[in-house]
């Protein structure tokens, strides 16, 4: 085997079970040699902070924005970074380098800006979390999610335990008929499938198209709701419910923490879709600022901000247009 490691770009679509694949790879023994890079797009970094909980890993972020969008460069820097850092360090070198992008990335223009890395001997592979209950609706809405499928080399199934996967089956044998399946109902042994995997032809995956070539994403929002000084525990509970209630299918993500007034261990707060998970306590992120992404369609700031009516809450948008591309 090659001593060179594995470039594994770990894409999906939002909340399709991704940041979770790599915890249960990261509690694993055989997740030692693993470095991170990660990509969101929000200026909260909500996964980094619970991958850094799993402890010990070395990871890079990269900052906010879009990975298939204008941050390419940074990638190849990062990855450069990395590995000189290893070497550095005395240590063995990473048998993998995981990037996992945001989930409105778009495969292609990443895999292209990685040409630079070629004499690197780098192995590149492209595996794509398909969230079982809703990649064939995601898939109908978003040239995104259907550039992730196209992409991948590996496409595995999440969420097993909430729905059957006959939808999302059927979906991605339309799509990439020629991927290797993972449908594993066992978390550790599904992270261990995919990460410890075999390579795939890069070249294959090389040749990807976008759907969509490198057009913007246009139908998306990303805003950043943070609550005002007066606002109480129970608005911010209420918040969730109004968000839920006013964007209706519209929502696509919301991640982010908030605190209870006076205390200082942060909750983590999730939904795909409207569907809220019960918040998690952070003890390791106390120094993470309080603050929503919400990730939407067809929603603008001004919008939200008026369905939400008098909430004492701040809606603000990320940079003047965080997600656009930069066609290069
Ligand atoms: N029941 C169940 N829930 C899951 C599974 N995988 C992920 N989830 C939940 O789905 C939500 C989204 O999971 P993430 O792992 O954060 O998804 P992601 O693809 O990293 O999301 P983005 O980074 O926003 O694109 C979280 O609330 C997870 O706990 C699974 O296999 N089963």
């Amino acid at each position: 085997m090659t001593s060179q490691p594995e470039f594994i770009l770990l894409t999906g679509f939002l909340g399709s079970g991704k940041t979770s694949l790599l915890r249960d790879w990261l509690a694993l023994p055989e997740a030692a040699d693993t470095a991170l890079i990660v990509n969101e797009a929000g200026e909260i970094n909500v996964d980094g902070a619970i991958l850094a909980e799993a402890g010990g890993v070395p990871m890079a972020m990269l900052a906010n924005g879009c990975v298939c969008c204008s941050l390419t460069s940074d990638l190849v820097f990062t990855i450069r970074a990395l590995l000189e850092e290893r070497e550095r360090s005395g240590q063995p070198p990473f048998r993998r380098i995981v990037l996992e992008s945001s989930g409105l990335s778009r495969p292609g223009p990443i895999l292209r800006s990685l040409a630079p890395l070629a004499p690197l001997g780098l192995r590149v592979r492209v595996v794509a979390t398909c969230d079982a209950a809703q990649a064939a609706e995601r898939a109908a809405h978003f040239d995104e999610a259907v550039a992730q499928l196209a992409a991948a080399g590996m496409v595995v199934f999440t969420k097993l335990d909430l729905s059957g996967t006959a939808d999302a089956e059927a979906l991605v044998a339309a799509i990439n008929p020629l991927a290797t399946r993972v449908l594993e109902a066992d978390r550790a042994e599904r992270a261990r499938r995919v990460f410890l995997g075999g390579a795939e032809d890069p070249a294959a995956m090389l040749d990807v198209e976008d759907a969509a070539g490198n057009a913007a994403h246009p139908r998306v929002a990303v805003l950043r709701l943070s609550f005002a000084e007066n606002a109480t525990w129970e608005d911010r509970l209420d918040l969730m419910e109004d968000l839920a209630a006013f964007c209706g299918e519209r929502l696509l993500r919301v991640k982010g923490f908030i605190r209870r007034p006076g205390t200082e261990v942060p909750l983590l707060i999730q939904a795909v879709g409207t569907l809220f998970s019960p918040p998690v306590p952070m003890p390791g992120a106390k120094a993470v600022p309080e603050g929503l992404v919400v990730i939407a369609r067809d929603l603008s700031a001004a919008e939200l901000r008026a369905g939400l009516g008098g909430a004492p809450v701040h809606v603000g948008t990320f940079r003047d247009n965080p997600l656009a591309c930069t066609p290069g």
